[in-house]
């Protein structure tokens, strides 16, 4: 089981769940769920209306698109972003996957809804001899764990 779901009512007729482009490409395109508008150094949280399943030992890396970094000036607030496994099924927001977008330009950016903003990679991951997580179960994302 690795997959991308909707999340569940909202509108997705135009929209298609986050695909590759070409047989190698590592990433899946991630799109954005609505019109939005970036201003110069600020961080925006950017809805993709999907959420990813996928095994134990696995995470989904977001990292930026190469182009939009190039032309706009757009990156990942984060750096990378590490869509848990466990995230998927987290009761406050259903594994929704939100791209924090860094504007370093100088201009208002609009992004369309549909418009590729990131690339997912599914990636395996290793653990500790002695590896201990703190708790079972994860209440919902961006700082839940604090
Ligand atoms: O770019 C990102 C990064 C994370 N997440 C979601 C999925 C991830 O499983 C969860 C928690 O992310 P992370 O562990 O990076 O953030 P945190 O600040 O440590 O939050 P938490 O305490 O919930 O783990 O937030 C996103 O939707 N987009
Ligand atoms: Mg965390």
């Amino acid at each position: 089981m690795r997959r991308f779901e909707w999340i569940d009512g909202i509108d997705v007729s135009d929209l298609e769940l986050p695909v590759r482009q070409t047989p190698d490409s590592a990433g899946y395109d991630l799109c954005a769920l609505h019109d939005v508008t970036l201003a110069p150094a600020r961080v925006t949280l950017v809805p993709t209306g999907v959420r990813a399943r996928m095994r134990a030992g696995e995470f989904l890396a977001l990292y930026a698109r190469s182009s939009l970094a190039i032309r706009y000036g757009l990156f990942l607030a984060n750096g990378v972003g590490v869509i848990d496994a466990d995230y998927a099924d987290n009761p406050s927001n259903h594994g929704h996957i939100m791209i924090p977008l860094l504007h370093f330009g100088e201009k208002d950016i609009r992004i369309a809804r549909k418009e590729r903003i990131a690339q997912g990679v599914f990636t395996a991951f290793l653990l500790t001899d002695d590896d201990s997580p703190k708790t079972q179960k994860r209440v919902g994302g961006f700082g839940s764990t604090l």
